[in-house]
């Protein structure tokens, strides 16, 4: 044989033996630890020196701290803009536990933010996406999926199985479904949003006694006003952020930093622009009279279960049906139009960053909301010479509700006698008549 083998292979001895002796001072030590005695037996050499960073930070809590986390079990609702970065984070410290429940496929414009998930991964389930990185990451992490919506008949069979929920969804509906049923388990909620360059994060229900999110916000916001980062957009890396600073309170709840005593209700507010900002402030303690926390009616679960409670109509719903169908053009016929005669006016009313990316030709841009929304006429914006009184006008906007709303404003309010809205906006023009205008 190759000396040089030979040399290698006596190495690999030696290592094997010193390997096998620190696991025996591991498990002595760990035994002598009795008040976790679930887990100390399986704490591996490799999980020693994986968690080492973390756990030689005083404020963290050490061994015992760890084996909190390894012990723990966690439910992440979402594995998008939050919950990628959450979950990245809190696989990474060694967390026992993770369920992951989302029905989404992963998109292509999911990517710049929802780091779990890579080009290869593009539709796929979220949460398959995510498992599998996960696994690769840290294979001490347990994690179970969930391919569907967390809904009235299933939330609380899966939120009972957690110790703790990070809701990091974005709709308003399932933020007070995950409240009720938290709140109805005895789960601490760690909550985020995002949008564009801001986000928020809170805590809520903290240990069965912090304020849930109905005693901060009794009654839904107005449909009109909540935007979808699909609608409104949102910078990677400040959801990212908020993601990981979910991991961060996450990790100090599970290892028992924060108490009764001192765990004080807080909403956070980060903005990245124009300049870096953190703020907190602080919250009240429950509100004795909420609906959900402050008088745990016997009859609420039964009333969620039966769908009794239906979220979707509690937070209402944007009214799209705001046009009579001879109000509105699908974009093939439009196209058939453009080509006999292409006399009439588009107008595109997608605010004017959405216009710079793209555009269909000679369209004109007025932002609907707050410009056109507010404007008492708009002829300022129109070919010198146009009669509204018979002259055709077309509108657009990217997904075809903006444009409804401003055609609605333009029959009802501004005396246009002759519009009409295109259909499913510039994504449907881009799916039937010309697929080189970029969807975004
Ligand atoms: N009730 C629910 N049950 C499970 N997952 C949910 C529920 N409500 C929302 N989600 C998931 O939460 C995630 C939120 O992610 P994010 O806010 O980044 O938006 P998105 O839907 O992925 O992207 P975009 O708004 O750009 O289309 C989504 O993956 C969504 O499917």
């Amino acid at each position: 044989m190759d000396p040089s083998n030979e040399q290698l292979l006596a190495r690999i001895k030696e290592l094997e033996q010193e390997n096998e002796q620190l696991k025996a001072q591991a498990t002595l030590q760990s035994k002598s630890t009795s008040s976790f005695p679930k887990i100390d037996d399986n704490f591996s050499l490799d999980e020693y020196k994986r968690y080492g960073r973390q756990m030689i930070v005083p404020d963290f809590g050490s061994l015992p701290s760890q084996i909190k986390l390894k012990n723990s079990s966690i439910l992440v609702v979402g594995a998008g803009g939050l919950g990628c970065p959450a979950l990245l984070y809190l696989s990474a410290a060694g967390i026992g536990k993770i369920g992951i429940i989302d029905d989404d496929l992963v998109d292509t414009s999911n990517l710049h933010r929802q780091v779990l998930h890579t080009t290869e991964t593009v539709g796929i389930h979220k949460c398959e996406s995510a498992r599998r990185y996960i696994n690769k990451l840290n294979p001490h992490v347990v994690v179970e999926t969930y391919q569907f919506r967390l809904q009235n008949d299933n939330a609380f069979d899966i939120v009972s199985k957690y110790d703790l929920v990070l809701d990091c969804t974005d709709t308003p509906a399932t933020r007070y479904l995950i409240n009720d049923v938290s709140v109805l388990c005895g789960k601490t909620i760690v909550s985020g949003s995002g949008l564009k360059t801001e986000g928020q994060l809170s805590i809520l229900n903290f240990n069965n006694k912090g304020p849930c999110y109905r005693c901060f916000y009794p009654k839904p916001p107005s449909p009109e006003s909540v935007t979808s980062c699909s609608d409104g957009g949102v910078i990677g890396p400040v959801i990212g952020l908020l993601g990981i600073t979910m991991a961060v309170e996450t990790i100090k709840i599970l290892t028992g930093y924060y108490t009764d005593e001192t765990f004080k209700p807080f909403l956070s507010m980060y903005s990245a622009y124009p300049q870096q900002q953190l703020r907190v402030f602080k919250m009240r303690n429950r509100k004795p009279d909420c609906a959900v926390c402050g008088n745990l009616p016997q009859i609420l679960k039964e009333t969620i279960l039966e769908n009794q409670i239906d979220y979707a109509a509690f937070c209402g719903t944007v009214n799209s049906n705001v046009l009579n169908p001879d109000e509105r053009i699908d974009v093939k016929k439009y196209s058939e139009l453009l080509n006999k005669n292409n006399s009439q006016v588009l107008l595109d009313v997608r605010p004017k960053e959405q216009f710079g990316i793209t555009k269909l030709a000679n369209s004109i841009n007025i932002q609907w909301d707050p410009i056109f929304k507010k404007a008492e006429s708009i002829d300022e914006y129109l070919p010198q010479n146009f009669d509204k009184s018979k002259d055709s006008v077309y509108v657009v906007c990217r997904y075809g509700n903006d444009s409804q709303l401003a055609t609605r404003k333009m029959i009802d309010e501004l005396g246009f006698k002759n519009v009409k809205d295109l259909i499913g906006g510039l994504n449907k023009w881009s799916e039937v008549v010309d697929s080189t205008v970029p969807q975004y």
